[in-house]
């Protein structure tokens, strides 16, 4: 269902405000993302609130550290049961391949399903100012092909990347694999902080399997109609 494949993000400060987004939009939306805004500040109350409300979580923390400090870390968040955790694929191939084996291992011990381990390529608001600041000779969808090939090859499942590369990951990496893309504007939508954006149809129809929203929802005067909105472009595409 396409319903499945949109995922809110809960860019909010209070468990309050997040939950008071959360049962408005009610059953249209099913799964949720949590990042460090409000991990940080709320902890794991939020976690528990979604899944009373029977919802799915990404975890968004991205972690990235030496192999032990982010395997060890994300074997503490198994602890919050979510669906999907994340790293930086630019911590390396040794970095998520431990991460990946660590928490698969750590799970079964526990006798849980492991979360689904995704890495993030290159942020999404990353511009082309900006990657050249950065050093870099390769251009941004060059490395961030490079990253997701590693990522596959490192055993986790799945990337972040922008949906502008979605494509380009589907051909590198083949089918099963997860393509989580930030940075969905619906046309017209103000753009934010965001650089590498392209539309819910765009997106989808590029091979991404889960599209990420935050503001053009969050913020919209109707975050009802917004969802619906979203649902129904995804449905066309
Ligand atoms: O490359 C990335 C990785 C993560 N994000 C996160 O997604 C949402 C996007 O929110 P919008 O309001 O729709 O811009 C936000 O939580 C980011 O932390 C990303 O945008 N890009």
């Amino acid at each position: 269902m396409v319903k499945d494949k949109l995922i809110v993000a809960l860019d909010f400060h209070t468990k309050e405000d997040a939950l008071a987004l959360v049962d408005k939009l009610g059953d249209s939306v099913v799964f949720y993302k949590v990042g460090m805004e409000l991990f940080y500040r709320v902890g794991s109350s939020i976690i528990e609130e979604l899944k009373k409300r029977n919802k799915k979580i990404f975890l968004d923390l991205k972690l990235h550290d030496i192999p032990n400090t982010v395997a060890q870390g994300l074997c503490s968040l198994l602890y919050q049961g979510v669906d999907i955790m994340n790293v930086h694929a630019s911590g390396g191939y040794t970095m998520m391949k431990t991460a990946a084996d660590t928490v698969r291992a750590e799970a079964k011990k526990m006798g849980i399903e492991a979360p689904k381990i995704i890495a993030v390529t290159i942020l999404t608001s990353i511009n082309e100012a900006d990657w050249e600041g950065l050093g870099q000779t390769a251009s941004i969808k060059d490395q961030v092909i490079r990253l997701a090939k590693l990522t596959k090859e490192a055993g986790l499942d799945g990337v972040v990347a922008s949906p502008q590369e979605a494509k380009f990951i589907r051909e590198a990496c083949g089918e099963d694999f997860l393509i989580i893309t930030p940075g969905v504007r619906p046309a017209g939508a103000s753009i934010d902080d965001q650089s590498r954006i392209a539309t819910p149809a765009r997106a989808l129809a590029d091979g991404a399997t889960h599209l990420v929203v935050g503001r053009p929802i969050r913020v919209a005067q109707n975050p009802v109609e917004a969802v619906e909105n979203i649902l129904k472009e995804m449905e066309n595409a």
